[in-house]
């Protein structure tokens, strides 16, 4: 009988052997279910074979192959394979983790059952009162209740509701209540190409970077797309993409925030109405989810826009990848698997002999290194797309020698003034969330600190709490110090909550919104306010980091940016990147229409180097100057570093276990290993952190030094400390 060898979702680098009846090599891919200890788990057949290490007589027999669906084709198990080797990271939670949640239970999907149709109120169904249905028919109202709130359901999301739910929606249908909208049917590759609509005319740029890439559209390069904010790097994908949709083949979109892919998933969808497009992101239902990896595993889905593990979806006609805003830091997963979206998208984009775009107006300093060196080819775009659209004048407001009232200065007030005057919007970025970042005592100097993490509480007021940003711990906001019994503990600096407060006494008439995490946590809070910012509903925008990106808003003049110094001098050496990237992208909100834009920054260091560079719109000035301070200080691009990390209870168990660690890694002498450091964020849910830091000048060199090391860790006893290998670590 064929042996099949088989990835487990289990923390241990080996494929498991079973028997299995009637297997064939044709079955590599095919999800099975094995038995695991006392347990039935799910695991995908990587390889059949006839011999196995383990005696015949101790191999057990798999449960049950499914045939619901296609097997994963080699491409994505070469993919998993390589995720595997290079972060170092075992097998089967690679695989099983790369799956969507549906395809890693015990049981086959029920593919005639993925949803095709969506279901949505009429204006009669609308119209409908809940009370109107009888309070006995529990699950007609559930269902209208549903649909009432969601907009539309498809048919997993109904059935979710009850097991008889759509019996009463074949009811509501015939009332005429709700009505059954098909999502795009699929088409034929020669359907597809008349039915693109016509984009605006390039600009020289945007044609010398289209014509480029399309002189190579079927060779693999990566193409770092180097475009100031506002120059129409969308439209440059979008012609790309159109040529691929001509062959026949599929795009890969990948975009750092779930809050984005709204907005680029209208664009692409009007430019192309009649392409099956899917998106992926943590928004979706189990349902949709498997669906939409199931039309891209079909090759029916033609794009493919998502967030970072829509890398791993099934793609038999990949023709080109995008990466869009390619610095960001949420493309690196920082748990389990923690790959780099971004990297693993090139690797797979090679692998298919495709294209791979990084657009970004201010690439990573890696990205920007290879390019200089000709690793990556540069595309530029250095003019802003809509016409007579410039890029907005940055000042600096020295707050050495202006008093601030409530965080703002006198100027800063007065710009905000003339912007509603002038019914123009305007901006104000703080990149912290809550009222305020620090509860103080003010008679013996106590803070709110996280008893959980090295950290402090955040200051939520309205909610009347102390809130941790790490840990999410939450406790009541204490009536007296609780160290020294005084009454006077007030809140100290500023959250956008204070900031949003500030302005609404000083602007009453002006209509503010603040947008951070908290503000966006409800369903389609983020499309509401869009449409309220482009349909001026909005005077004042109140964000963090959230509104930085990649949004259009033409209406807006002003950007002002709050207590951004603080960054200046972290102890991260990533830190001047992330905010320089963070500002140049906020300051590229203002000015992208007809109407020009301000940039106001307040600070105490206007003569900083990174703000120098920010007024002059200068990225190259400031990306040489860092990779000038990085070579000296040997730090990334010029080496690449792994992290071993550790975490236990106690921190003195952490570092005793990486010094044991390092003793017995015997590294070469190109490969150099630090001490045993605790980690920045020394404290995060009541475990203590540290970590080894390895680096070398050669990639080839630190992965051999790894991939020996490892099986040596996994041998050490671990007690009470859990171990994980970071390879190309953002965080320290
Ligand atoms: N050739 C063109 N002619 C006229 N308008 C254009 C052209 N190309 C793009 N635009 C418009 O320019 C605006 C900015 O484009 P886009 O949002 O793609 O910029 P971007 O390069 O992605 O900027 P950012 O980095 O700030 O996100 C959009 O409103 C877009 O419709
Ligand atoms: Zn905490």
């Amino acid at each position: 009988m064929p042996i099949i060898r088989v990835a487990l979702d289990v923390p241990v680098n080996t494929l498991f052997d079973y028997l299995a009846q009637d297997v064939t090599a044709q079955d590599i891919g095919v999800r099975v279910c094995v038995p695991f200890g006392k347990k039935q788990v799910i695991g995908v057949i990587m390889e059949v074979t006839t011999h196995s290490l383990i005696s015949p007589s101790r191999l057990r027999q798999a449960t049950h192959v499914f045939q619901d669906i296609p097997p994963l084709p080699a491409s994505l198990l070469d993919l998993f394979r390589f995720c595997s080797t290079y972060y170092h990271h075992p097998l089967g939670e690679v695989v099983m983790n790369g799956l969507p949640g549906r395809l890693r239970r015990t049981k086959p999907v029920a593919v005639a059952s993925v949803a095709a149709s969506r279901y949505c109120l009429t204006p009669a169904g609308h119209a409908i009162n809940l009370s109107a249905i009888s309070a006995r028919s529990i699950i007609k109202r559930r269902l209208l209740a549903g649909l009432q709130e969601s907009g539309g359901m498809n048919i997993e999301e109904v059935k979710r509701l009850s097991r008889r739910a759509p019996a009463a929606l074949q009811e509501f249908i015939t009332l005429r209540w709700v009505e059954e909208t098909l999502i795009a049917p699929p088409l034929t590759a020669d359907s597809l190409i008349e039915i693109t609509s016509p984009g605006p005319v390039l600009t020289a740029d945007q044609e010398s970077a289209v014509n480029d890439v399309a002189a190579k559209i079927n060779d693999f390069n990566t193409w770092l797309l180097h475009g100031i904010t506002g120059s129409g790097k969308t439209e440059v994908y979008l012609r790309l993409i159109s040529l691929l949709l001509r062959q026949g083949r599929q795009t890969l979109v990948l975009v750092p925030e779930i809050n984005l892919t709204p907005q680029l998933e209208a664009i692409f969808r009007t430019r192309f109405p009649a392409i099956q497009l899917v998106s992926l992101h943590s928004g979706l239902t189990p349902g949709e989810r498997v669906n939409a990896w199931l039309q891209a595993q079909r090759g029916e889905a033609r794009i493919i826009l998502g967030t970072r593990l829509a890398v791993f979806t099934p793609l038999p006609k990949l023709g080109l990848v995008i990466v869009d805003e390619e610095q960001d830091t949420s493309f690196k997963q920082q748990e389990g698997l923690r790959y780099s979206a971004r990297d693993v998208a090139i690797f797979r984009a090679k692998h298919a002999n495709a294209p791979v775009i990084l657009g970004s107006a201010t690439p990573s300093l890696e990205s920007y290194y290879n390019a200089i060196n000709g690793r990556y080819l540069r595309l530029r775009l250095q003019s802003r797309a809509v016409k007579n659209a410039a890029l907005p004048v940055v000042r600096c407001l020295d707050t050495r020698s202006a008093r601030t009232k409530e965080g703002f200065s006198v100027p800063l007030i007065a710009a905000l003034e003339k912007c509603l005057a002038l019914h123009q919007q305007s901006l104000v970025f703080i990149n912290r969330r809550g009222y305020a970042p620090v509860l103080l005592c003010k008679s013996c100097a106590w803070t709110a600190t996280c008893h959980r993490c090295a950290s402090r509480l955040v200051v939520h007021l309205r909610e009347k709490q102390l809130r941790c940003h790490h840990c999410g711990h939450q406790e009541r906001f204490p009536s007296a110090c609780p160290k020294c019994g005084d009454q006077d503990i007030a809140p100290f600096g500023h959250g956008t909550q204070r900031v949003e407060a500030a302005l609404a006494e000083r602007f009453p008439k002006a209509r503010i919104v603040r947008i951070d995490r908290d503000s966006m946590r409800r369903k389609n809070a983020w499309q509401k306010i869009l449409k309220d910012i482009q349909e001026r509903r909005v005077d004042i925008l109140v964000g963090t980091q959230i509104l930085a990106k990649g949004h259009d808003f033409p209406n807006l003049s002003l950007v002002s940016i709050l207590n951004s110094d603080a960054s200046l001098f972290s102890t991260d050496f990533r830190a001047p990147e992330r905010l320089f990237a963070q500002l140049m992208q906020v300051a590229g909100r203002a000015g992208r229409a007809t109407i020009s834009g301000e940039v106001l920054i307040q600070t105490e260091f206007p003569d900083h180097p990174l703000y120098q560079a920010l007024r002059r719109h200068d990225y190259d000035a400031l990306a040489q100057t860092l990779l000038a301070e990085r070579k000296t200080a040997g730090f990334p691009p010029y080496v690449y570093q792994a992290l071993l990390r550790a975490e236990a209870l106690q921190i003195a168990a952490a570092l005793a276990f990486l010094a044991r660690a390092a003793a017995i890694a015997k590294a070469p002498e190109q490969v150099e290993i630090f001490d045993p450091v605790p980690a920045q964020m020394s404290r995060l849910k009541g475990m203590e952190r540290a970590h080894l830091l390895i680096q070398s000048g050669s990639r080839k060199q630190l992965q051999e030094f790894l991939s020996g090391w490892r099986s040596k860790l996994d041998a050490l006893s671990t007690h009470k400390v859990r171990w994980t290998l970071d390879v190309d670590p953002l965080e320290f």
